[in-house]
């Protein structure tokens, strides 16, 4: 009875704060400093959620929106450990106990879970699958929500772009083959949601990556020598957020 109550309650004041089809809340937040997309996903029948990509600066942000809509957060996760920003999972534990910070084993990074290749994460009747896609770090993971089409790449693939390779583990080869293997092949119509814009773009697609990435429609020898000449300034918070995203943020 109590269950029903409240399910009914935070219902209403989900309806009034925009929802997708097929029962799962999907909120985009935006840091404007690094340019970084954080994503709120919510089971609408349960009220478990999920935090993709939270930053430090906008935790209280985050856990405040979590409360206001009614959500109980299972899991802060991260794509990767970031180089640009610190990571807010460390911090969001504390503002939202119970809640958990997971990040993909391969990052060497501290979290209370750690993913391997094609574990699953469940928030109600939803399902996140988690799938390594190294490349711009060892630990990247791609996590994909097959019943709603979506998949959140993290820094592995971003609208036109892809992560750079030139620090961490970085390596064109490897994040090549896994976009070509673990991204272009999932159905054309899945919609991909980046880590981070540069232009104000928000969203893409697998079938317009496939067609318009300026990087990844090249050859191999083609993206390598791209890659290996991007000349980009390393990011201004590596020397903080690296060692800092290693133990969550709490440094
Ligand atoms: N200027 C920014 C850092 C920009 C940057 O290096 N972005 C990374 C993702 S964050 S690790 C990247 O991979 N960029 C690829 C690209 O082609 O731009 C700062 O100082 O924070
Ligand atoms: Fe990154």
């Amino acid at each position: 009875m109590l269950k029903v109550a409240v399910t009914s309650n935070i219902g209403r004041r989900w309806m009034s704060t925009g929802m997708k089809s097929s029962g799962l809340f999907f909120r985009q937040l935006f840091d404007t400093v690094s340019s970084t997309y954080t994503y709120l996903l919510g089971d609408m029948n349960t009220g478990e959620a999920v935090l993709i990509d939270p930053v430090l600066e906008h935790a209280e942000r985050d856990a405040g929106l979590i409360k206001e809509l009614g959500f109980k957060l299972l899991y802060a996760m991260n794509t990767h450990m970031h180089a640009d920003h610190v990571t807010g999972t460390g911090r969001l534990k504390s503002l939202i106990p119970g809640s958990k910070s997971v990040i993909g084993k391969a990052s060497g990074a501290q979290a209370d879970i750690h993913l391997a290749d094609r574990q699953k994460v469940q928030f109600g009747g939803q399902e996140i699958l988690a799938v390594s896609t190294p490349g711009h770090t060892n630990g990247c993971m791609t996590y994909i929500c097959h019943q709603q089409g979506i998949a959140f790449t993290g820094d592995t693939l971003l609208i036109r772009g892809c992560g750079r390779t030139d620090f961490q583990e970085g390596s064109p080869e490897k994040l090549y083959k896994s976009v070509h293997e673990k991204i272009f092949t999932l159905p054309g119509h899945y919609t991909l949601y980046p880590a981070h814009d540069y232009k104000g773009q928000t969203a893409t697609s697998v079938d317009e990556e496939k067609k318009y990435n300026p990087r990844l429609t090249k050859t191999l020898p083609e993206f390598i020598d791209i890659m290996n000449n991007l000349n980009l300034p390393y990011p201004k918070m590596i020397d903080k957020a690296v060692p800092a995203n290693r133990v969550c943020g709490l440094y």
